[in-house]
């Protein structure tokens, strides 16, 4: 019997906080959800705002990573011979899918991983977009022709890899899972996906989707489970190329393994952006983007602007209204319309971002505001993972706040004097992946935009990534790029073809 879409069994369409229980299996090659024979390394995965078990995440060992695998490459044997205007029209149905069930594919995603309604709901129309926009690009892959001397000429196709696999980090799962997939499907890619063992539920929803919208069975393929699984992925012979979303270390190690096999690696790492805050700049503007590039998904975003470097004449006044609104921001339920901060990922993830807050006051810092757990009122929430947004005063570059990624909302804040200091300041980060500077001077945005070692600059706003702009970090924030054009020489290879029109001339 067909299986049922997760989206349309009763506890997903009824789902609120506290309440869905997932019991589907959540791995999916083949064409189908599969149930794995051997449950015995299974662990539970916890609802981030209640504490509750979600469900059991039973992860994908050394069989069945291959068999995923080979069915993604059955499904690239088919995909690949696709023209562009045949993959695009699978894609275009998939993205229309995702548009129509974009509030239930967020409130699933919001119970997974404790980000705020609003924001899930945007993830889900980046991830629609994404897929509409690299349908658009499918049909125009093209090579080159080049004439040669005596009528001879050379030719480039733009081929697929074959089988990609992704690794994705648990702050984006449903939208991660399509910045990769997109892009490699347009190029005539087959994928394996593994979700962070935190957040497994969604993956499987768009693996669904896109069987839904045409796609072969194991075109797009999702394995669950931790280190181990994605270990088993970076070292399979025939995973072409591994994408990797995540920390440094683990960036690291999945570059380490796809050396062994050659593979190409695209790394979206962490950071620790620099946000240059100009006295001529728009203040209120300045205060908002300052929020948005720090609280947004409880500040476990990669790319966020947490060194907030503010110029010394305008110090109190940012302050007093920085801290006005972050003590306004409400932090509840995140399936309430009104709430504006969920739950962190994790109990521990929650434990290390409140010891960073006590270690920065240990080193001096001064908090203004925020930094400690949050228990809601209301008590299904009691055992959930809250704390309130927290602003940092009387920073110093070399304390641990100010030079490591914490990913949680806590916002240093840093005083400075000059455009040459703040520079030279910003750029002392082994990170490099993003960074922003309100001003009202325009020569001064430029210059800074020019100065800063950061794969993206964002001027007089912050962490606008829409899907169209390329985006990726500079040192070890990684490198390759995800978004915008660019990102199919990510995902495919030219072949370059000589075509001889007259009489071979040998030296021998
Ligand atoms: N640059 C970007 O686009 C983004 C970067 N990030 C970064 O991700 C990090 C937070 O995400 P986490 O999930 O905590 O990162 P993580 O590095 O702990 O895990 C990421 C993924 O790697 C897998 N993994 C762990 N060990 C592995 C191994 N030895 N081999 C292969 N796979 C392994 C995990 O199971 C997970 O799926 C932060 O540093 C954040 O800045 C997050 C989102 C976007």
């Amino acid at each position: 019997m067909a299986q049922q879409p997760l989206l349309e069994l009763p506890e997903f369409k009824n789902a609120s906080t506290g309440t869905l229980v997932v019991k589907e299996p959540l791995n999916y090659w083949g064409g189908a959800r599969v149930q794995l024979k051997d449950a015995k390394n299974s662990e539970p995965v916890y609802e981030p705002a209640t504490g509750r078990v979600l469900c059991n995440l039973v992860p994908c060992g050394q069989e069945e990573v291959d068999q995923a695998i080979q069915s993604a490459h059955s499904a690239y044997l088919k995909w690949s011979k696709l023209s562009g205007m045949e993959r695009a029209r699978v894609m275009l149905e998939a993205a229309r899918i995702i548009r129509e069930r974009r509030d239930d594919i967020a409130r699933v995603e919001v119970i997974n991983n404790g980000k705020t309604i609003i924001e899930a709901q945007a993830d889900i129309d980046f991830a629609w977009q994404s897929i509409e926009f690299y349908a658009g690009i499918a049909p125009t892959l093209a090579g080159q022709h080049i004439q040669l001397p005596g009528g001879s000429f050379a030719y480039t196709r733009r081929e697929p890899l074959g089988v990609c696999a992704g690794i994705g980090a648990f702050n984006y799962p449903f939208q991660i899972a399509v910045c990769k997939s997109a892009p490699a499907l347009a190029c005539g890619n087959a994928v394996v996906f593994k979700p962070s063992p935190f957040t497994p539920v969604t993956a499987v929803i768009l693996a669904e989707i896109y069987k839904q919208a045409g796609a072969p069975d194991g075109l797009f393929n999702v394995v669950q489970g931790g280190a181990e699984t994605g270990t088993l992925l970076c070292h399979h012979p025939m995973v072409a190329k591994v994408s990797f979303t995540g920390s440094v270390p683990t960036g690291k190690k999945v570059m380490e393994m796809s050396a062994k096999g050659v593979k190409q690696v695209t790394l979206e790492l962490g950071g620790k952006s620099p946000l240059i805050i100009f006295k001529d700049c728009d203040l209120e503007n300045a205060v908002k983007g300052a929020l948005m590039g720090n609280f947004l998904t409880q500040g476990q975003v990669c790319c966020n602007g947490t060194r907030v470097f503010v110029q010394r004449e305008i110090m109190p006044q940012f302050l007093e209204e920085v801290v006005k609104r972050t003590k306004a921001i409400s932090v509840g339920d995140p399936l309430q319309a009104g709430a504006r901060m969920g739950a962190l990922i994790t109990r521990p993830q929650l434990d290390k971002v409140l010891e960073y807050v006590r270690k920065a006051k240990e080193q001096g810092a001064k908090v203004l505001c925020g930094g400690e757990p949050f228990v809601p009122d209301d008590p299904k929430l009691k055992g959930g993972n809250f704390m309130s947004p927290c602003v940092l005063d009387n920073c110093k570059d070399d304390m641990t706040c100010v030079k490591e990624e914490i990913f949680g909302p806590v916002m240093s804040v840093l005083p400075f004097d000059t455009e040459e200091e703040v520079l030279q300041r910003a750029n002392n980060t082994t990170y490099g992946l993003a960074s922003g500077v309100f001003t009202r001077d325009i020569a001064r945005a430029h210059r800074v935009a020019e100065n800063l070692q950061a794969g993206t600059c964002y001027i007089n706003n912050y962490n606008v990534s829409p899907v169209e702009v390329p985006f990726g970090g500079y040192k070890m924030s990684g490198f390759g790029r995800e978004n915008g054009l660019v990102t199919v020489e990510y995902y495919s290879q030219l072949k370059t073809v000589v075509v001889e029109m007259g009489n071979v001339e040998s030296l021998f």
